[in-house]
């Protein structure tokens, strides 16, 4: 049976739901936010109508991507309660929400946790320099309130997913430092379910005046990750973000093995179209790779679930088990 195979590659079917576009950071890379106020916010209404037109195609993650607003902000919990609105109407409505949001004190991620399978932050890099840089104007980008992210999700229990964004005026060795800090926190808490390795690509909004990431350098940063990370985390590339063929196939040889969500848009990237299923298909199979969808959360993180969400998850493998005996 397929799921024995060790020549596997996973992604998630997935859609993103954009709560808001407004952030009161300005990353200098970003092709996402637009200025607080500028940004409307999504109804549940809207959100509604999105959802069910999804419930006849084979989507099964609900990415909750958003734009922040200032933590003492006085729309912060209005925002906050619109993002679990989304997410309990996505779960209502059969889907499987992963959200990630930027930081959230203790309070929300308990709150969110309810109706997320699973979370995430990236760490992007612990550099403080970052700060002098592209982080100049993102208050949310400070190092420490990033890891402070990570231990609160340990101690919370929430399936999560971190990773690193490379090409942004880091240093080699600050890659290993900041793969480092992830392993040590999931030796502390066992959370951490995959790590995206995320190349800078730059697109038509940004600030940020730099190439993009070599992708070429791409399979060495991988197999060095290997190295560091625990080997129950999985090290997740985004196919959009690596447009040469015989490159992605060289990172997966290189010990990468998740694609991520692939959703109609890439909201964070959106000049850079995901390929469709099929053509990645045909890209990894003269690897001898197989691509498998797979959930927003990963097997290891059952007992974690609340019963509502982990009913859900149920519903999913079965469906998933029913498809794969059909294949053989
Ligand atoms: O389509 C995208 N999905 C992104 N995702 C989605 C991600 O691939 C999946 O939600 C997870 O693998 C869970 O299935 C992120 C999730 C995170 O927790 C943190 C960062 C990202 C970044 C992106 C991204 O840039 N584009
Ligand atoms: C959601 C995640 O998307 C990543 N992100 C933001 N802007 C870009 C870009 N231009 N290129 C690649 N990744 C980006 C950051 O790592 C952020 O945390
Ligand atoms: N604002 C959040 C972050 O940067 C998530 C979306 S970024 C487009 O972490
Ligand atoms: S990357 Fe995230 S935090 Fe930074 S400006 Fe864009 S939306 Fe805001």
């Amino acid at each position: 049976m397929s799921s024995f195979s060790q020549n596997i590659v996973t992604y998630s079917p997935a859609y993103t739901i954009v709560p808001t576009y407004e952030c009161f950071n300005r990353c200098s890379y970003c092709n996402f936010r637009t200025d607080p106020g500028q940004s409307p916010w999504l109804t549940l209404a809207e959100a509604k109508g999105i959802l069910q037109q999804l419930q006849s195609q084979n989507v099964c993650e609900i990415l909750i991507l958003s734009g922040e607003v200032h933590p003492h902000s006085s729309k912060r919990e209005a925002w906050l309660q619109r993002i679990y609105d989304l997410c309990a109407l996505a779960l209502k409505m059969g889907f499987l929400p992963h959200t990630n949001v930027g930081p959230l004190s203790f309070e929300e991620m308990r709150k969110l946790k309810n109706v997320n399978v699973s979370m995430g932050l990236m760490l992007e890099q612990l550099t403080p320099q970052l700060l002098d840089t592209v982080h100049r104007h993102a208050p949310s980008k400070i190092p420490e309130v990033r890891l402070q992210q990570l231990k609160w999700a340990g101690e919370l229990q929430i399936p999560f997913t971190t990773g690193l964004l490379l090409g942004i005026g880091e240093t080699e060795n600050n890659w290993w430092e900041t793969l480092a800090a992830i392993s040590d926190l999931h030796q502390r808490y066992q959370h951490i379910q995959e790590v995206i390795l995320q190349p800078h690509s730059p697109g038509s909004q940004q600030t940020f005046d730099a190439p993009p990431f070599d992708p070429h350098k791409l399979p060495f940063v991988i197999a060095k990750a290997r190295q560091i990370l625990p080997i129950d985390i999985t090290i997740q590339i985004p196919p959009n973000l690596i447009q040469d063929q015989e490159w992605l196939l060289a990172c997966i040889a290189a010990g990468a093995r998740d694609l991520g969500g692939i959703s109609p848009k890439d909201e964070v990237n959106p000049d850079y179209p995901h390929l469709q299923e099929q053509t990645l298909r045909e890209i990894l199979q003269p690897g001898g790779w197989e691509l498998v969808p797979r959930l927003p959360v990963y097997p290891q993180f059952g007992s974690w679930l609340s019963e509502e969400l982990g009913e859900g998850v149920k519903k999913y493998r079965l469906k998933m088990n029913s498809k794969d005996n059909s294949r053989t």
